[in-house]
């Protein structure tokens, strides 16, 4: 069934500080329609779809831990596995991906020699791309398949441990019980996304995931994306997923197809809330 989102603009953005848990500013509810009148019988929003950095875990885990790990193994990583099938096709789109750059004039690119040049001068240019890319934090998915294969290594050695915030499993757990279901859409890979909430801080947290959703269904900043996810998810109506972030420009970009909340980043737009009268959705501090 095709489904109606000609309607471009599911109302403003909505922000709340600690929407996952309490952290003593806000009484711990998701509530989308924060007009003060809804007295707890109102629907809950049939799926959640999670942003993971700045909104499950800490930006500093991406930044510090995360990248790193993958600047300081990626040679490592493509001298072990030059020959597989997989680091081939990693390869391939990172050609792909390079040869494009190097025609926009993208800071940090390099060509990449043919495999005449042999493995050591081919991985040579791949790391200084990679690096660039890394540094640049670009969302592009040649990059992000790339290192879900690194972190592979990282979390099988138990050298990597996935992080979140204190007020994310308890949420979790409890929009589980309440039948909503609950999918991650990040830039990350779905194969990084289902190691870093394998092994956490507070154990394995894919029992309360439903799926999850990465740059394959495109950039997390275009509208498009958003509305490719919730034809997957199936839904009869935008409203019936709230999508949580802390990125502004992915807010905007997901307002036309589902319902947005913004939150932890104390300096997104706040504006008056219009949307569905979400029932408040009880974590501890409710
Ligand atoms: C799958 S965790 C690694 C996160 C990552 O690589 C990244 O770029 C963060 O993207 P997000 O869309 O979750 O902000």
């Amino acid at each position: 069934m095709g489904l109606d989102w000609s309607t471009p603009n599911h109302g403003p953005i909505q922000k709340f500080k600690g929407v996952l848990g309490c952290n003593g500013n806000v009484k711990m509810v998701v509530k989308a329609g924060m007009d003060n009148s809804d007295n707890g019988t109102g629907p809950l929003p049939r799926c959640i779809v999670l942003d993971i950095e700045g909104t499950t875990t800490p930006i500093t885990f991406v930044a510090d831990v995360l990248f790193p790990y993958a600047c300081d193994n990626v040679g490592r990583h493509f001298s072990a596995t030059y020959k597989t099938a997989e680091t081939q096709n990693d390869i391939k789109l990172l050609r792909t991906q390079v040869e494009d750059d190097l025609k926009q004039g993208v800071d940090g690119a390099v060509p990449i020699p043919t495999d005449d040049a042999g493995k050591e001068e081919v991985i040579a240019a791949l790391v200084a791309n990679v690096e660039a890319m890394i540094k640049a934090d670009r969302k592009i998915t040649p990059l992000k398949q790339l290192q879900g294969h690194i972190w592979r290594t990282g979390f099988e050695n138990n050298e990597l441990e996935g992080v979140v915030y204190d007020d994310v499993p308890e949420a979790l757990e409890k929009w589980h019980a309440l039948g909503i279901k609950v999918y991650i859409y990040s830039s990350g890979s779905r194969l990084a996304q289902r190691l870093i909430f394998g092994k956490t801080n507070y154990g394995d947290l894919r029992k309360y995931l439903s799926g999850f959703f990465d740059t394959t269904v495109g950039n997390k900043k275009e509208t498009h994306s958003y509305i490719e996810i919730a034809e997957s998810l199936g839904v009869d109506k935008p409203s019936d997923i709230l999508f949580l972030t802390d990125v502004f420009q992915e807010a905007v970009a997901a307002k036309a197809a589902v319902i947005v909340l913004s939150i932890r980043n104390e300096a997104m737009l706040v504006e008056p809330p219009i949307a569905p009268n979400y029932r408040s959705l009880p974590t501890s501090c409710s």
